[in-house]
């Protein structure tokens, strides 16, 4: 692996997005659509709004009812918000509320402030007094939300890729839909190989274990008392975590299967036959027990990467396998030490999924001006190399003063630790940041949240 396919992580992403598919579409009730892609677009179901509301408390009234000058009105009749508009007296104003319907002969609406009222609660002889200039000061239309105004009847209320939130959630439902058609989600197995590695207790993981009889048996689980030379599973759950947070995203609970080449070439076919992407964790570098790039290729996945100038994260493998419907499906190998399993998670693997799920581009990041660890055990951690670096960090976002530079960007600070192994030091960081080939690790850099 000294020479790399790609030589950016971002180009290796580029590449890999022409080589897999994009799932379908499904109709979701409003809730379930949050944070996918808009498949087809909601139209209007009628004039929004649907007839002239006010916007304003006050008083509807029609340009001839003004008096030139200082003068007074009298006040016949009420319109309230869900009901239908009274009828109007020409020369006098009807009271009206925010959002109720604007009677005919009425073009306007003055806010209640900008009269005197006189008479009110005695019915038939509320007045309203209203100062010179008030023509002027309310015009035609003042404080009336004109029938269509934001759209008419079968207009889109949003377009095909159209991530939905909460914004559009608002305008659905203010078209009485409750369902949307968006991208399904992308079906994503977790799989977690080696034979030093013990389950913690995850509770989900069983059900699945057990929930397909083709699925191998594939180690012992549970809580029996781990021997030194075992360690508790801390992928599976992290990467499951990580990648849960995305609503585009079904992930089904980790699976586990131990350096068996044949029980895991087994296991990665069953997971690929139900799933649109399988990313495992473990036996992805050079060992005698790093099986997973061959029993990939043995299910007929074809190889887009192995190896790419990251650090951690170097030895990741990443394969096309396609499926009966000719869409590629992803095998995406993750290094077996957890920090480097997280990091290519979070760089590769997201952005992978969102191609999948149907996003045109890569997730954004933010800017943070990072900064150097407040007390470095180990200096030489730090210095330039010849590799894309994920350097974690944690984010000054606690609502101190000094939480930002001059240059208005988030301060990061790196957080020490002693690689790619150490899960202690990952648990005090908050993401990571990308420093280039060469560059210093504090600065100006692009950071990803776990
Ligand atoms: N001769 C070479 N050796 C190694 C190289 C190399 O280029 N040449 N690369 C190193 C790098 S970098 C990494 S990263 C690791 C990744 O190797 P694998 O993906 O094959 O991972 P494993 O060997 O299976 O495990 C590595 C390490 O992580 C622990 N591990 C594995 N799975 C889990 C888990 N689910 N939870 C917690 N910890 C886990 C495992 O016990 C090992 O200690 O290879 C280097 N070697
Ligand atoms: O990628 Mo490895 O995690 O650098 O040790």
């Amino acid at each position: 692996m000294s020479t790399f396919a790609f030589d950016s992580p971002a180009a290796a992403i580029d590449a890999c997005r022409a080589a897999l598919g994009t799932v379908g579409t499904k109709e979701v009730p409003l809730a379930e659509a949050v944070g996918r892609l808009l498949a087809l677009a909601p139209t209007l179901d009628r004039d929004s709004p649907a007839c002239d509301l006010s916007a304003m408390d006050g008083y509807a009234v029609g340009a001839p009812d003004l008096p030139s000058g200082t003068g007074s009105l009298s006040v016949l009749g009420a319109a309230a918000a869900g009901s239908p508009p009274p009828e109007h007296v020409a020369g006098s104003a009807v009271r009206i509320f925010t959002g109720a319907p604007v009677p005919a002969g009425c073009d306007r609406v003055i806010r209640q402030e900008q009269v005197r009222r006189e008479g009110r609660g005695r019915a038939g002889t509320e007045r309203i007094v209203v100062p010179a200039g008030l023509a002027t000061a309310v015009p035609a239309g003042a404080n009336v939300r004109r029938r269509g105004e934001n759209g008419r009847a079968g207009d889109p209320i949003a377009e095909p890729g159209t991530l939905v939130n909460a914004a559009v959630v608002a305008a659905a439902a203010a078209c009485g839909l409750s369902t949307l058609t968006v991208r399904r989600r992308v079906r994503v197995a977790v799989l977690v190989t080696g034979e030093e590695v013990r389950a913690a207790p995850f509770p989900a993981a069983v059900p699945l274990r057990n929930a397909d009889a083709r699925l191998p048996v594939p180690m012992e689980m549970g809580s029996r008392e781990l021997a030194p030379w075992e360690v508790r599973d801390a992928n599976g759950p992290a990467v499951a975590a990580l990648l849960a947070r995305r609503p585009y995203l079904r992930v089904s609970p980790p699976a586990y299967v131990g350096d068996d080449p044949t029980l895991l070439a087994q296991t990665l076919a069953v997971l690929l036959d139900r799933h649109d992407a399988v990313v495992t964790t473990g036996g992805v570098s050079v060992g005698d027990y790093d099986l997973v790039p061959d029993a990939v290729r043995a299910i007929g996945g074809r190889p887009l990467f192995h190896g790419l100038p990251i650090r951690p994260g170097k030895p990741v493998f990443a394969a096309v396998v396609e499926s009966g419907t000719g869409a590629g499906r992803l095998a995406l190998g993750l290094p077996g030490n957890p920090v480097a399993a997280l990091c290519v998670a979070r760089r590769i693997g997201i952005e992978l999924l969102r191609h999948v799920a149907g996003f045109p581009g890569p997730e954004p990041t933010a800017l943070v001006e990072a900064l150097p660890p407040d007390d470095p055990a180990d200096g030489r951690a730090d210095g330039p190399l010849p590799l894309w670096r994920f350097r974690p960090v944690r984010l000054d976002v606690r609502g101190d003063e000094n939480a930002e530079t001059a240059g208005g960007l988030p301060v990061a600070t790196a957080v020490d630790g002693r690689g790619a192994s150490d899960t202690v030091a990952l648990a005090r960081s908050d993401g990571f940041v990308e420093v280039p080939p060469g560059a210093a690790t504090a600065g100006r850099l692009p950071y990803r949240a776990w």
